[in-house]
C-alpha cells in the first residue's frame, strides 16, 4: 500500500508555494482534498465533443476504464495546485501500455511535472527499468521525486534531470531507448521528435501528449502558434519513412509511433 495520507482540507492549508512544500521532517505527502482538481480528470477531448452526445460519453467512459490509486490522485492533486496539466488517466493507462507492450527498460520522459505520467510509465516498464525524466522545473521534480517514492518505487529507478529539454537530450545517448514520451512546450515539439528518432533503438516507441491541440487540431480556420506546430508535427511523422503511427483519442491526443 502507498504510504500516503489524506487528511487537511483545503481551507486550512498555507496558500502559495509553501503548502507544497511539506516540512523536511514530514516523510508522507499530503492529499490535498480541493475538489476542483477533479475537472482535470475530464477527457478534455469528450470536453470538445460537447457533453451529452455518444461521442462524449464513450470518450469519457474510456478515461475512467482504468481507474487511479491514492498515489496517481495524490500526483494529480499536486499538478492541479501547481498549475501542471498532467496526462489524463486514459492517457495515462496508454503510456502504461506502450511502456508494457515494449517490455521497456530504458524510457526517456520530457516533462516531468510531478509525476503523474512518469508513475503510470514505471508501473508498465520492467521491474529493473530506469525511467529519465526531465523538466525545467525544480519544484515540480521535487513533488515527483517524492511521489516516485511513495509509489514504492527505488531512487534508482529514476534519473531526474533538470534542465531544458533541448540542453539535455544531447546529452543521451543513440539508439539506447525503449520509449521516449514529449509532454512538453508544443514549440518543442518538431526537435523533440528528431531527438526521439535519434535515442529510440529500432521498434521503439515515441509518444507525444497533445497531439490534438486542446480539440483544434481539425479545426481548419485555427491558425495558433501551438496548433500550427502541432498540425505540422504530427503530420511529418506520418509523412516519415522512419515512424509507423496512430493518434489515440485519449487525453489530449496522445501520438504514439514506432521507430522502423
Ligand atoms: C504538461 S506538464 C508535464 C506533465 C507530466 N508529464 C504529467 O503528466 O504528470 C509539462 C512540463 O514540462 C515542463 N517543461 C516546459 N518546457 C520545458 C522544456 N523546454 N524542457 C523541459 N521541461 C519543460 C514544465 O515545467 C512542466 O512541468
Amino acid at each position: 500500500m502507498p504510504r500516503v495520507e489524506s487528511g487537511v482540507a483545503a481551507r486550512d492549508r498555507p496558500r502559495a508555494d509553501s503548502r507544497l512544500r511539506p516540512p523536511r521532517h514530514a516523510s508522507r505527502l499530503s492529499v490535498p482534498t480541493d475538489p476542483s482538481h477533479q475537472s482535470a480528470r475530464r477527457c478534455p477531448i469528450a470536453t470538445v465533443a460537447g457533453s451529452g452526445n455518444s461521442t462524449a460519453q464513450a470518450l469519457q467512459f474510456a478515461e475512467s476504464y482504468v481507474t487511479e490509486d491514492l498515489v496517481l490522485r495524490t500526483a494529480r492533486a499536486l499538478a492541479h495546485e501547481v498549475g501542471v496539466d498532467a496526462v489524463t488517466p486514459g492517457a495515462g493507462a496508454a503510456l502504461r501500455l506502450l511502456a508494457a507492450a515494449g517490455n521497456a527498460r530504458a524510457v526517456v520522459e520530457i516533462g516531468t511535472g510531478t509525476g503523474v505520467s512518469g508513475v503510470w510509465l514505471l508501473r508498465g516498464m520492467r521491474p529493473d527499468g530506469v525511467l529519465t525524466t526531465i523538466d525545467v522545473e525544480v519544484e515540480h521534480q521535487r513533488i515527483a521525486r517524492r511521489l516516485f517514492q511513495e509509489a514504492g518505487f527505488a531512487s534508482g529507478r529514476t534519473r531526474i534531470i533538470t534542465g531544458r529539454a533541448l540542453d539535455v537530450l544531447p546529452r543521451l545517448a543513440d539508439g539506447a531507448y525503449d520509449l521516449v514520451f514529449v509532454d512538453a512546450e508544443a514549440t518543442g515539439f518538431a526537435a523533440c521528435v528528431d531527438a526521439a528518432l535519434r535515442l529510440l533503438r529500432p521498434g521503439g516507441v515515441l509518444a507525444l501528449n497533445g497531439a490534438l491541440a486542446g480539440g483544434r487540431i481539425g479545426d481548419p480556420a485555427a491558425r495558433d502558434v501551438e496548433t500550427v506546430t502541432v498540425r505540422e508535427t504530427i503530420k511529418a511523422i506520418r509523412e516519415s519513412e522512419h515512424w509507423v503511427p496512430a493518434l489515440l483519442p485519449v487525453g489530449h491526443g496522445l501520438l504514439a509511433a514506432v521507430k522502423g
